[in-house]
């Protein structure tokens, strides 16, 4: 019941029975937190490296396989049917296009991912395969994100990474939407046709506090695990720079004890 008493008090007390409206009136304090992670602040100062940023390729590419390979098998689902986009939305082969830029053709060995994405990855199977109707919580997370504040992200990224060209940052371009106010007003009112009963309209609204939950759980694990990578970087004898051009089998090792050590776990391709 939770989130549907915060989908009601927003500033204004004035919350509709849109699901778009209750979504976002939801989520807004997870929002700000999410804003106030460590990795999104040194976004927002223009201060993202590249090892950040390719970190959070990898997760990025876990989550949305696992979100568009879920909306794909229930595209014709009563509740997936009407946010369907894939033309417009899919981020999948734009994030693959982007590892291929920053690791090289063998990117997919290289992708590693900390447990919290493990876990998010799982929630999103798991919910394709039990409630598909919860898909809509994450898709509004992730792509009403990419459209609003991820655009802003996306010249942040090609200034603090000193790129030329667009080259890398496929992930923030959408080809497919010429105006994101104008699609996101469109996708606000394909959410707001979805029928649903009160039950699962709450856990519509709960599912995307956890989507959001979720999100922060990465950003808060590959903060972690960059500063173990730094570290062990460090103390490498040759003093040679970080990122190395291939992450040698060495520091992956090296890594995955210091993950264990510290108790936050990894998954890896
Ligand atoms: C540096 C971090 C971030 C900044 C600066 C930022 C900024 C923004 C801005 C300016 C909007 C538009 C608000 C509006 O139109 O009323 C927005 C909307 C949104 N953001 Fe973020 N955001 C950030 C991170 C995130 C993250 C990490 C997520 C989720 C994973 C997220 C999900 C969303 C969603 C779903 C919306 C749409 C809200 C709605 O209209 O219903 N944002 N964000």
């Amino acid at each position: 019941m939770e989130a549907m008493k915060s989908a009601r008090k927003n500033d204004t007390g004035d919350v509709g029975s849109d699901l778009s409206e209750q979504i976002k009136a939801a989520t807004k304090d997870n929002h700000v937190r999410a804003e106030n992670t460590q990795l999104m602040l040194s976004y927002q100062k223009g201060q993202i490296t590249l090892p950040q940023y390719k970190v959070l390729l990898c997760s990025l590419y876990e989550i949305y396989k696992a979100l568009e390979e879920e909306m794909d098998r229930n595209a014709s689902h009563p509740a997936v049917a009407p946010i369907y986009f894939p033309q417009e939305l899919a981020r999948l082969e734009s994030l693959e296009q982007d590892l291929e830029h920053f690791f090289g053709s063998d990117w997919r060995k290289r992708v590693i991912v900390p447990a919290a994405t493990h876990r998010y990855q799982q929630r999103l199977r798991q919910i394709g395969r039990e409630n598909p109707e919860l898909l809509v919580s994450h898709a509004y997370t992730r792509y009403l994100g990419d459209l609003s504040g991820g655009q802003v992200l996306g010249k942040i990224t090609q200034k603090s990474l000193g790129l030329s060209s667009k080259e890398g940052l496929s992930f923030f371009s959408f080809p497919g939407v010429s105006s994101p106010n104008r699609f996101k007003q469109l996708y606000r009112s394909r959410m707001n046709s979805i029928e649903l009963s009160e039950q699962q309209k709450e856990a519509v609204l709960q599912e995307a506090v956890a989507a959001f939950e979720l999100n922060i759980q990465v950003f808060d694990d590959l903060q972690k695990m960059l500063s173990v990578t730094t570290e062990a970087a460090e103390q490498r004898p040759t003093g040679s720079s970080f990122p190395p051009p291939l992450i040698t089998v060495q520091l992956a090792m090296g890594l995955c004890v210091a993950l264990a050590t510290i108790g936050v776990g990894m998954y890896s391709l």
